[in-house]
């Protein structure tokens, strides 16, 4: 079984990408969807953040309180830091156990938005993909989806291994510029790709 990793700046469509895999039968696993799950009410990390960062980062379920812990940690890299040592082996360890799990034949995707900043997932991964998406537009989307300004967005992004570089990194390139329909017809090769990858 191969995996195959997938990543892209904030909002560049990765979840987009990621469901037209999914439309084929791709597995995939989601690290973000992972994050999630862990921070949620009840979630395992939720004890180590309230001894790390107190409980006002906790809202009135229980879960993590996203907007407040966004504000925190993409403005001062050392809280970052912080709830990344938490999160980071967690997510890792889930990871693995999904891997194992899923039991696939030909290839899974691993949607990492950090992935070429994680050498021990890219230990694991045989092909990189990394989802284009021009800065305009990510804005534009982000400003939609998230209601974030362009100063949020560019906080996040600075935080991120640039475009160009992840550019160069990556073995295969999706562009999300423009329409959706483009991109089916891109995600469609590279399945056809992944089904003969030795
Ligand atoms: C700060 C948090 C609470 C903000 O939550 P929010 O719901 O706004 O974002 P979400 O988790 O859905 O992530 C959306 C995107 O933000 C970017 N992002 C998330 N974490 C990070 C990070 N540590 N560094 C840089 N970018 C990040 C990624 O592009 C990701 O796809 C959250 O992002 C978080 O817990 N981050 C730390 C965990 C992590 O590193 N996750 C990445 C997957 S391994
Ligand atoms: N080609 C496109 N045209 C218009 N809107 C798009 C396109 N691709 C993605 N979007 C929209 O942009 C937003 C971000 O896309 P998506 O959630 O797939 O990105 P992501 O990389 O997974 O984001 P995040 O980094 O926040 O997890 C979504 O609202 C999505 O519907």
């Amino acid at each position: 079984m191969k995996v195959i990793g997938l990543t892209g700046l904030i909002g560049s469509g990765k979840t987009t990408v990621a469901n037209i895999f999914i439309r084929h039968g791709v597995k995939v696993i989601d690290t973000d969807q992972i994050a999630h799950d862990i921070t949620a009410s009840n979630g395992i990390a939720i004890p180590m953040i309230i001894k790390q960062f107190g409980a006002r980062y906790i809202d009135n379920s229980g879960a993590l309180s996203r907007d407040k812990m966004r504000e925190l940690v993409f403005g001062d890299e050392s809280a970052r830091e912080e709830l990344e040592k938490i999160l980071h082996p967690i997510i890792f360890d889930e990871v693995n156990r999904q891997i194992a799990a899923f039991n696939v034949e030909s290839y899974l995707i691993l949607m990492v938005p950090l992935l070429f900043k994680s050498p021990r997932y890219l230990k694991i991964t045989s092909r990189n993909i990394f989802v284009d998406c021009n800065y305009d537009a990510i804005v534009s989307r982000l400003k939609a989806r998230n209601n974030f300004t362009q100063h949020q967005v560019d906080n996040i992004l600075a935080t991120q291994v640039t475009r160009e570089k992840q550019m160069l990194l990556a073995d295969d390139i999706i562009y999300n510029n423009g329409g959706i329909d483009n991109l089916e017809q891109q995600v469609n090769l590279l399945h056809e790709k992944y089904l003969q990858l030795k």
